[in-house]
């Protein structure tokens, strides 16, 4: 796990568009796994600035976002499939019919998680995945307790994250209590996981995933066991870290031909 501590959102912004760039660059029909939430928002105005003003080319990728509330109806501005047309593939030129996203709305919702996992299998995989984390530690949806191995499947929320996610709605009864979220073990799958935290609302999530024990109580944690896995920081969510110093040596020192 390589960690990165930077000084705000606008540099994280940048480092992980650079490393998205770089895969569009060496692989246009690249795979990206796309996370909703205010962390990844940065890296999502940043790609789309240089498809504005360079021409980063998104004609050829797919996309599949890591989660939906189950019970919205279609269309909800809140549903992630919308969240993540608004926030980001609207702005770049990825087709819509490329942009997937797991279906809060399914009749058979066992079986739309099955196809969504053959799908992303169909596709080759998830080359990069941008992952938020929530204040209990959980990616995507895995919440405290999820199986290392999950799949696509439902989960309940907690009640500390339904709070979390209340500013996203009129009120907090109208936060779904059900969700489909990809799995640890699909996650895991992911070629490349980059994950964002910003605030020290996330130092103490932040502290548990990437210094605390592998453990099921905070789901962010099994990201140790991930080949290559990117954890960018700002000060503040890096604030609880023990290791903090030498992480910013580590970086400072690394070839500058060395992407991330
Ligand atoms: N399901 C999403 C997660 O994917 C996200 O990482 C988390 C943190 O959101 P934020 O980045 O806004 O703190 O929120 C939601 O619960």
């Amino acid at each position: 796990m390589e960690v990165v501590i930077l000084p705000g959102t606008k540099q994280i912004g940048k480092l992980a568009a650079d490393a998205i760039e770089s895969l569009l660059r060496g692989k246009p029909d690249a795979v990206l796994g796309l996370a909703t939430g205010s962390s990844p928002l940065p890296i999502y105005d940043e790609l789309a600035a240089r498809h504005e003003s360079d021409g980063l080319d998104f004609s050829q990728a797919h996309a599949f976002a890591l989660d939906e509330y189950v019970g919205l109806p279609p269309g909800h501005p809140e549903s992630y499939r919308e969240v993540i047309r608004r926030e980001f593939t609207s702005r770049v030129n990825i087709l819509p019919e490329n942009v997937h996203s797991p279906d809060g709305a399914a009749a058979d919702l066992p079986a739309a998680c099955q196809s969504y996992e053959d799908l992303i299998q169909a596709l080759g995989g998830v080359d990069l995945q941008i992952l938020g984390v929530g204040t209990d530690g959980h990616i995507g949806f895995n919440e405290p307790g999820s199986s290392f191995a999950s799949r696509t499947r439902i989960k309940s929320l907690i009640e500390q994250t339904r709070r979390d996610n209340a500013r996203f709605f009129n009120s907090m009864a109208e936060v779904p209590h059900h969700v489909v979220t990809q799995g640890l073990g699909t996650i895991l799958e992911a070629r490349h996981v980059l994950l964002v935290a910003t605030g020290a609302q996330k130092a103490q999530a932040v502290r548990d995933f990437v210094e605390g024990p592998v453990a099921a109580i905070c789901a962010a944690s099994v990201l140790q066991f991930h080949p290559h896995a990117t954890v960018l920081l700002d000060e503040a969510a890096a604030s609880s870290l023990k290791l903090a110093d030498f992480y910013r040596h580590t970086y400072d020192n690394k070839p500058p031909w060395q992407g991330l």
